[in-house]
């Protein structure tokens, strides 16, 4: 810290300690520095209002955690600001751009790139043929490559050592030339993040990365995660489980019902009312901020089967619970 106002050195995005939002937090707070800013964004599906986001600014370099009960619009709303879906209203813009109306396929080209909670990789293609699909610019099979080879063929190169370097990163090196159908659900995971990342993203926008992953896997993620913001990236995402939220996320939103009810550090969000209304119900006692607390809460519904935090198999409060009925830790899930 060279100037006394927590701000980093240049380029040194985790040392950070200055305020995000301008003045007090709050649903629809301004930040210092957003990347994102929504206004009036609504979704309908039929009767229900599945987005009805009022004002929403996602802070840059900083890890976001989106959460908020099932069904409480998280991925409609990464689907609109992403491209694959169009809002009832509403406009938003991505690094003072407009985004609204703007294809997911240019979204991604702009920086914004997303993955999705059950991944999308290629099982028919290798590993290595997954991420070159991921470069923003790559050449593909068009007349121009056929016309300017070695123009083509030296992009094609870079965009191949890019692909190495980054699955070594992620520890996929050695199945590069694997078809990703032979990955384990972790790894497709791991997969979709360093392929998310040859378009070198301004922003990347994970939805339930650690859904399903084999706890060894989770903490590789976790530390990508932090990775991701470390080179100076912004990270939206969408996450049940709490002590994940607590443990990476700089700043907290909270939807419930298609609207955003909650905004701050991850310890104070948790301690919100309106956030532990949204999730607990009846548990008004209970202090998602401390560890302590989240066991309380393990406890407390353990014995209230009505009680909905997170999903049955996601999750540390859900893997306990499933734990203490006796039942198999990964129910159902892909494996990592
Ligand atoms: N294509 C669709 N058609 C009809 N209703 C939809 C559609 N997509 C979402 N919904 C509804 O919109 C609401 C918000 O759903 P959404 O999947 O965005 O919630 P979520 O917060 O991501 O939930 P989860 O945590 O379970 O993934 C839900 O009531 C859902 O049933």
């Amino acid at each position: 810290m060279s100037d006394g106002t927590g701000a980093p050195e240049t380029g040194d995005y985790m040392t950070d300690t200055r305020p995000i939002a301008q003045g007090e937090a709050g649903p629809g707070c301004r930040k210092r520095d957003p990347i994102v800013v929504a206004k009036q964004v609504t979704r309908r599906f039929g009767g229900i209002n599945a987005v009805d986001v009022d004002y929403l600014e996602i802070p840059r370099h900083k890890i976001t955690a989106l959460i908020g009960p099932n069904g409480a619009g998280k991925t409609t709303f990464f689907n609109l600001l992403t491209g694959f879906d169009q809002p009832n209203s509403g406009e938003w813009t991505f690094d003072g751009h407009p985004l609204s109306g703007v294809s997911s396929y240019k979204v991604a080209r702009m920086g914004m790139i997303r993955t999705f909670q059950l991944t999308k990789v290629m099982g028919k293609l290798t590993v290595l043929e997954n991420m070159r699909l991921g470069a923003a610019d790559q050449p593909g099979e068009r007349l121009f490559k056929a016309l300017f080879r070695n123009l083509w063929g030296g992009r094609e190169r870079e965009i191949t050592e890019q692909a190495n370097v980054l699955l070594q990163k992620f520890k996929l090196d050695t199945k590069r030339d694997d078809y990703a159908a032979s990955l384990s659900g972790g790894q497709r995971k791991l997969l979709e993040m360093a392929r998310s990342l040859m378009a070198r993203p301004k922003l990347v926008m994970l939805d339930e990365p650690m859904a399903g992953v084999n706890p060894a896997l989770t903490q590789s993620l976790l530390e990508h995660i932090k990775n991701l913001k470390a080179e100076g990236m912004s990270v939206l995402f969408v996450e049940h489980d709490m002590q994940m939220v607590r443990y990476i996320a700089d700043w907290v939103v909270v939807m419930a019902e298609g609207k955003v009810v909650a905004e701050g550090p991850p310890a104070e969000v948790m301690k919100d009312q309106a956030v532990i209304d949204a999730y607990l119900g009846a548990h008004h006692d209970v202090d998602l901020g401390e560890t302590e607390g989240v066991q309380a809460l393990e406890a407390e519904l353990a014995r209230d089967d009505e009680s909905v935090v997170g999903t049955e198999d996601e999750g540390i409060i859900g893997q306990h619970l499933t734990e203490q009925d006796g039942r198999a830790e990964d129910s159902g899930k892909d494996e990592g």
